[in-house]
């Protein structure tokens, strides 16, 4: 689960009555997500989610990622605003942590879409880009491709306790990568991470997309390549399913379609997001205390679906042959 610091009843009231959104009601922690602690929050006008930065997400990023949600919004996308307080501020500070007041979405998030379901979000990333098109702010990607080696050196030889010549193999994957990576590519905010749990949908409809703390100025194309690499598998990594992926691009581009050029790169562009993800959550594997009220992700899901986007490279490491 994830929620890292309990807010007390007093303390929510409290803050509540800062803003225009009626008396607590009740509020529950909300189990899903690993970054961030998150209620749902219910008070006598409507649902919100109170949101409490932890980890990855530094309070100076996030004014733009608010201007990022506010330009969405605006332009009709189902993405939830910041809720300003009576003073106009979005941004506060709850039990010692940045905290965020969101509009509240409907809709769940997906465990196995469908191509249905796949075409849907597909559909509503590419709209999502062409919507930032007049969108002026900028964030590099604090998990982008330049900072992958730097990670697999903090990680180091303890990968190797995650599984026997990981580090090594990582290292050789993320060689060919760096050579091939795609870089003069269209760039423009990305999402980062649009994981199925984080695209709220009624059945084949997208009614959320939620979770933009990782959204950054980086190559338009990754960001749907992350979107493949997470919604076209199996939570193991090791089956794939290519409808999936396929209504992916079929959504998306009806708002973009893929060049030759684009469509040559998009195995280094997912390979790159199996190392992101596989790196980020070893991280994460090796540096939290067994005892954390929050589930470690696997780190292999990510790297066995390089068998898919670079099968060549696959077969000749110890970790994958
Ligand atoms: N605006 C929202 N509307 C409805 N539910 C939300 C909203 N934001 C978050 N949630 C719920 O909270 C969960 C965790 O949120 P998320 O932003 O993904 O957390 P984290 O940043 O920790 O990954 C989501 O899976 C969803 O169930
Ligand atoms: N999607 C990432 C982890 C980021 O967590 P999120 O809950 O904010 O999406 C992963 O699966 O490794």
């Amino acid at each position: 689960m994830a929620v890292y610091t309990q807010v007390s009843a007093e303390a929510l009231a409290r803050f509540l009555a800062g803003f225009e959104v009626g008396e607590l009601v009740s509020a529950k922690g909300i189990a899903e997500g690993v970054e961030n602690s998150n209620y749902l929050v219910e008070t006598t006008q409507d649902r919100f989610i109170l949101t409490l930065y932890e980890k990855r997400v530094s309070a100076g990023d996030l004014p733009y990622f608010l201007a990022l949600l506010d330009h969405l919004a605006a332009t009709g996308l189902p993405v939830p605003p910041a809720i300003a307080d009576r003073e106009g501020r979005a941004i506060h500070t709850l039990e010692g942590r940045p905290a965020c007041l969101i509009r509240f979405l409907p809709g769940v998030s997906l465990s196995h879409p469908t191509p249905a379901q796949a075409l849907a979000a597909g559909d509503a990333m590419g709209a999502m880009h062409a919507a930032v098109a007049d969108f002026d702010g900028h964030r590099d990607n604090s998990m982008g491709q330049a900072t992958w080696r730097p990670l697999l050196d903090r990680c180091g030889a303890s990968l190797d306790a995650i599984a026997p010549g990981l580090h090594a193999d990582i290292a050789h994957v993320l060689t060919r990568i760096e050579a091939d990576w795609p870089a003069h590519l269209d760039r423009c905010a990305i999402h980062a991470d649009l994981f199925p749990d984080n695209v709220l949908m009624l059945g084949d409809r997208v009614t959320g997309l939620i979770d933009f703390y990782f959204a950054c100025t980086d190559l338009r194309l990754y960001d749907l390549a992350v979107m493949h690499a997470a919604w076209s598998f199996d939570s193991t990594g090791r089956d794939h399913d290519a409808a999936v992926g396929d209504a992916l691009i079929e959504g998306y581009s009806r708002h973009y379609p893929l060049t030759d050029d684009e469509r040559g790169a998009f195995a280094t562009l997912a390979a790159g997001a199996c190392i992101r993800f596989t790196l980020s959550r070893a991280w994460d594997w090796l540096n939290t205390p067994a005892d954390a009220l929050v589930t470690r992700k696997d780190p292999l899901a990510f790297w066995r679906r390089l068998r898919v986007y670079d099968p060549n490279l696959a077969s000749l490491l110890k970790t994958l042959a």
